[in-house]
Order: C-alpha cells, then sequence, then structure tokens
C-alpha cells in the first residue's frame, strides 16, 4: 500500500483569510491599511513571504525584501495568534482520508508552513491524530520543491519514498513530487484551480471524494513510470 501525502495550504485547508489578516496586520506596523483583500487568497496561498512581497509592491517600496525579512517574524507572531479563525478544511478531506487509510494506506503532510504554526493548526482543526508524520518548512535544511521533505514525510510515516504520492494545489507540490519521481495529484477547488491542468499531473481533482479513485490509478496503471521504478528497484 502507498503512503498519500498531503499537502496544507490550500489543499487540506483554506488558510486564505487567516493569512491575509495576519499580512494586513503587518502592513498596519508600516501605517497601511488593508493591503490585500480576499481576492488575493491564491497569494496568501503560497505563503506569508508571498504576501508580504505583493503588499510591498502595491505601496511602492524600493527596499521591498529588506522590509520583508524584517515584517516576516511579525507576520508569523499574528498569524499565529489567530491560526484557525476562519481557517477551514475543504468539503471532503477528512472523509477521503479515512476511506485510504481504510484501504491500507498511510497519510502524512508536507507543508512550506513552519512545522510549529502547522502543528498548531492541525492540532485547532481537531485533526493532528490523523496524520502519523508532518514535515513542515523548516523541519529538514530544505524545503518544497526539494523532493527530500516529501521523502522524509513518508519515511516517518513509515512508507516506502518510491510508493507515494503528493496531493497538492500548486506548480511547487508538482515539482516536488516530479523531483521525487512519484505521481502528483493537483487540487482544482482552490482559487488557482484553472492554472492546474497547465502543470500536467497525474491526477487532477475537483473534489477530494475523487481522491480515492485517483490514487488506485497509479498502481493499477503499470505504463506510470514511478510505479515501473518503484517496482523495478523493489
Ligand atoms: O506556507 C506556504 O508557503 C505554503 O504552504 P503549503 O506548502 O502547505 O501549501
Ligand atoms: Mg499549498
Amino acid at each position: 500500500m502507498a503512503t498519500i501525502v498531503f499537502d496544507l495550504d490550500g489543499t487540506l485547508a483554506d488558510t486564505s483569510q487567516d493569512l491575509l489578516a495576519a499580512a494586513n496586520h503587518c502592513f498596519g506596523t508600516i501605517g497601511a491599511g488593508a493591503v490585500l483583500t480576499l481576492a488575493d487568497a491564491a497569494t496568501a496561498l503560497r505563503g506569508g513571504r508571498a504576501m508580504l512581497r505583493l503588499g510591498m509592491e502595491r505601496l511602492g517600496h524600493a527596499r521591498g525584501e529588506d522590509e520583508i525579512d524584517r515584517l516576516y517574524p511579525l507576520l508569523l507572531e499574528a498569524y499565529a495568534g489567530a491560526i484557525s479563525v476562519h481557517t477551514r478544511l475543504f468539503p471532503g478531506a477528512m472523509q477521503a482520508v479515512e476511506m485510504l487509510r481504510s484501504q491500507g494506506h498511510t497519510v502524512a503532510i508536507c507543508t512550506n508552513k513552519p512545522e510549529g504554526l502547522a502543528r498548531q493548526l492541525l492540532t485547532d482543526l481537531g485533526i493532528m491524530g490523523d496524520f502519523p508524520a508532518l514535515v513542515g518548512a523548516d523541519t529538514l535544511t530544505v524545503r518544497k520543491p526539494d523532493p527530500e521533505p516529501l521523502r522524509e514525510a513518508v519515511r516517518r510515516a513509515g512508507g516506502d519514498p518510491r510508493i507515494a504520492c503528493l496531493v497538492g494545489d500548486s506548480d511547487t507540490d508538482r515539482n516536488t513530487a516530479r523531483a521525487a519521481g512519484v505521481p502528483s495529484v493537483l487540487v482544482t477547488f482552490g482559487p488557482s484551480g484553472e492554472d492546474m491542468a497547465a502543470l500536467a499531473p497525474e491526477a487532477l481533482i475537483g473534489h477530494f471524494d475523487e481522491l480515492p479513485s485517483a490514487v488506485a490509478g497509479f498502481w493499477r496503471d503499470a505504463d506510470l513510470p514511478a510505479l515501473d521504478g518503484a517496482r523495478g528497484r523493489a
């Protein structure tokens, strides 16, 4: 059986509103108003630095990167203080996890959120105990799209990194899976949904209830390179 690894932001949960609020708190400390709006959800799901960069651009800050470095810890602090106010799991996420586990698969999380914040969020959402392994941005010295955090998440869950897939919502997730030599599933229900097909993942899902059959296809279809590689070396 395989290890199904999930990205967190934009995949398991819509974290965009709480991320945007934390970024706007930072802009407030430099005298700006709410620089980002709900229309910036896609940027929010790319993480704190991406939000600060967009805000700095809008504010016309010349020394943007220095300011981003200075504001980033403030953003993390603000976010930690209100991490689960608006954040919700996407429909069917945990039912899909339950189904996959009942089929004998193992699950894990690989996120570019700092590990502590990811743990805090999963605990608030009441699902920390459902994931035997979690690798965050600072768990190792490298983060996605380096393949190592994905492989490490699989190993920590007790699985074989060659028999795994990554469920995500971004080019980063697609590239991470590709670098690890395993299939990816990209979700199309987020704010960047229409861009996902162009990334040519092995599967696209518009709802979590499509995930178990998408995953089953990976290890049923003998033509998949990742499968051949995994079997060839096993
Ligand atoms: O916080 C980020 O940079 C993105 O987090 P994710 O990897 O869970 O989508
Ligand atoms: Mg994501």
